[in-house]
């Protein structure tokens, strides 16, 4: 294999609890991430060992130390010898809005690149690369709808999602995610709540877990029910409002077409809405164009497996 061309998908957190702030820095989440059809697009060709090229189409730039090279760099230093790579990074995925895909690179480049490499990487050595790139990575491992825990980077796959339509609303300027949860720890301060210390392994009541009740998707799980839109929240959404106006606005917007439910993805400010089918999120899609609102499918998990889409 000399060359690949890797699409990777943006996600939207359906459902995304902060549990507190973690002696590490990072901020204990649980949340219910879900593969959305918009797209980056990763093209790797083998070069010499030493040749290192990465040009990014799309209008976007990227920092130096992006998560396509960090990929490379952790590929690199477990395999010295792998080799050298020209690659293009097609930006489709409006960057640090909430949609994940800097993640989404980062996870494409490492399959791809150990692919093109033919690297003997195993699964759990590449989850533990896909971590150490950022909390979100280890998701697009996985792809379709999974349940994350810690920082978000312990992921667990869950069955695919019925086929309801997504309408997202990327936004009009970037949002920084550690200004965001520093946004929350400043609202938790002010309501003055211990912060959170992580026993890790053990189930928490009181997020996801519903004392009495267990886990709030089990109904869903095990094929009872529809998810409990009810239920559904985004913790970060008031810091993220407080923050950027214009997100609640967006938000008011999407709530006048009565999704099943509608949130901030994320940090933001991509907000969303979840409609019925594909044909009800086009509709309204075509309502908000104006706003840059488009809409996308849910993906199964087939559909947003990094290596299926590779040609
Ligand atoms: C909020 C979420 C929800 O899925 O997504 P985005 O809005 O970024 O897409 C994630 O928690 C973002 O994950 P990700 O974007 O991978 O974050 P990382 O690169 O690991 O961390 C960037 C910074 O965000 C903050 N951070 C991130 C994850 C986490 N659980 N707690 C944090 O406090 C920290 O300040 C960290 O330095
Ligand atoms: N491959 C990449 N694509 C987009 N942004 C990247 C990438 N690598 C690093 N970044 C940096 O990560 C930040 C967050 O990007 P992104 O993953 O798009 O958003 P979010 O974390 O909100 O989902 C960007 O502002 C950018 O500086």
């Amino acid at each position: 294999m000399t060359r690949m061309v890797v699409r990777c998908p943006a996600k939207v957190n359906l459902h995304l609890e902060v549990l507190g702030l973690r002696p590490d820095g990072y901020h204990e989440v649980r949340t219910l991430l879900a593969a959305v059809g918009l797209w980056d697009e990763l093209e790797v060709e083998a070069a010499p060992p030493g040749v290192w090229e990465l040009r990014v189409e799309g209008g976007v730039s990227l920092p130096a130390d992006n998560t396509v090279w960090r990929a490379a760099k952790l590929l690199l230093s477990a395999f010295p010898d792998a080799g050298g790579a020209r690659v293009v990074l097609r930006k489709g995925i409006p960057a640090a809005a909430g949609l994940g895909g800097g993640s989404a690179d980062g996870a494409a480049a490492l399959v791809a690149l150990a692919k093109l490499w033919g690297l003997p990487v195993e699964p759990g050595q590449l989850v533990a690369m896909a971590s150490e790139i950022g909390s979100d990575v280890p998701f697009f491992l996985f792809g379709g709808a999974c349940w994350a825990t810690g920082r978000g980077e312990q992921v667990l796959p869950l069955p695919d999602l019925p086929r309801y339509g997504v309408v997202v609303i990327p936004g009009q300027e970037p949002v920084s995610t550690p200004a965001v949860y520093r946004a929350w720890d400043e609202a938790q301060q002010e309501s003055a709540l211990p912060s959170f210390e992580p026993a890790p392994g053990l189930p928490r009541p009181g997020a996801g877990w519903h004392e009495g009740e267990g886990f709030f998707l089990y109904d869903w799980l095990v094929g009872k029910g529809e998810l409990p839109f009810a239920k559904l929240r985004n913790d970060l959404q008031a810091a993220a409002i407080a923050l950027f106006p214009w997100i609640g606005e967006n938000l008011a917007l999407l709530a006048r077409f009565s999704p099943l439910t509608a949130m901030v993805s994320g940090s933001g400010g991509t907000v969303f809405g979840l409609f019925r089918d594909e044909g009800e999120a086009v509709r309204v899609a075509a309502e908000l164009s104006p706003r840059q609102a488009v809409a996308v499918p849910l993906l199964r998990r087939e559909e947003s497996q990094l290596l299926a889409h590779a040609e």
